[in-house]
């Protein structure tokens, strides 16, 4: 059976390699793409996708009502990534969602929305194999190693701090740790930030740089030793395998699914 697909942001560095391995899918067919066009660019800009003989909607309703479409692949921005998701459950479209930065209160919203459809819906903060095994080696030293802090590096043109990807870390740490405030309960920062983002007590360093794509390390540590777990991803293909995999898997799902590590097999 052939996947129809939405891409919703084919032009973007995740969204363009996304194009590359739908068309490359056999068993994918991509049906239309969601772009915006206004944004500073002209529809010139939006006609040149690369090897795109799909329409091209900036309406996203217009888009889910003139396309019969299985699945939305979305890759934007956390505003119009949600506003895609609820209206693609609305119109009984699964969206696999790598867009970052939803909300709770987001995510519980489209949970809700794909349940009382039937509608199948994955969100996943990381793609990438190899990251997914990282934070569930972290949750299993948490246990044992309860003093942790994560520094996530990524590409300077990121909009989110800290990733989606340190989010969740932290929140699978959580799930094997007792809650701790990691470090002296006397410190004090001498400059505002110096200690990082804090969740439940393990602090989150986000570093932005050119030259960098997406990377993470989870520092442990405990009397005499440290214990570092990282993952690097050097570019946009890490993330496709997931893709793939998560397109097959939301067509047999009739709720929402968060994190790739809950389809892994
Ligand atoms: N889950 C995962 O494994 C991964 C997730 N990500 C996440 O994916 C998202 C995209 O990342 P990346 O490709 O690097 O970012 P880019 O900025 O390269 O791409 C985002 C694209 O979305 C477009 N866009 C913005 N708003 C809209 C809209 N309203 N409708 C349609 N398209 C829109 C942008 O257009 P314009 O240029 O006009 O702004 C741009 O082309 C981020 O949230 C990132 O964190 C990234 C890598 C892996
Ligand atoms: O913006 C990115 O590039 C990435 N975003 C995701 C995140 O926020 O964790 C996944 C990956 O780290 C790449």
């Amino acid at each position: 059976m052939q996947i129809k697909i939405i891409i919703a942001g084919p032009r973007g560095k995740m969204g363009s390699e996304a194009v590359q391995m739908v068309n490359h899918e056999d068993s994918f067919d991509l049906v239309a793409c969601i772009d915006r066009q206004n944004g500073g660019r002209t529809l010139k800009d939006v006609e040149q996708l690369p090897d795109l003989d799909v329409p091209v909607f900036d309406d996203p309703e217009q888009c889910f009502q003139e396309t019969d479409a299985d699945v939305i692949i979305d890759l934007t921005i956390p505003d119009a990534g949600f506003d895609h998701s609820k209206l693609a459950l609305l119109y009984d479209i699964r969206p696999v969602v790598g867009t970052s930065g939803f909300s709770q209160e987001q995510i519980d919203a489209l949970e809700d929305l794909s349940i009382t459809h039937g509608t199948g819906c994955i969100i996943a903060p990381n793609f990438a194999v190899g990251a997914v095994l990282m934070m569930q080696f972290a949750k299993t030293a948490a246990k044992y190693l309860p003093d942790v802090e994560i520094i996530e590096k990524h590409h300077d043109q990121k909009l989110d701090a800290p990733s989606g990807t340190a989010v969740k870390t932290a929140n699978m740490i959580q799930e094997s740790r007792e809650s701790k405030q990691q470090g002296n309960p006397n410190e004090k920062e001498l400059l505002d930030g110096a200690r990082g983002a804090e969740a439940d007590g393990i602090h989150i360093h986000s570093v932005r740089l050119p030259g960098l794509v997406a990377h993470q390390e989870i520092l442990f540590g405990g009397p005499g030793q440290t214990l570092t777990i990282s993952h690097d991803s050097y570019n946009r293909a890490s993330f496709m395998e997931g893709i793939k995999l998560s397109v097959h898997k939301v067509m047999g799902l009739n709720k929402l699914v968060y994190g790739l590590e809950n389809i892994l097999e």
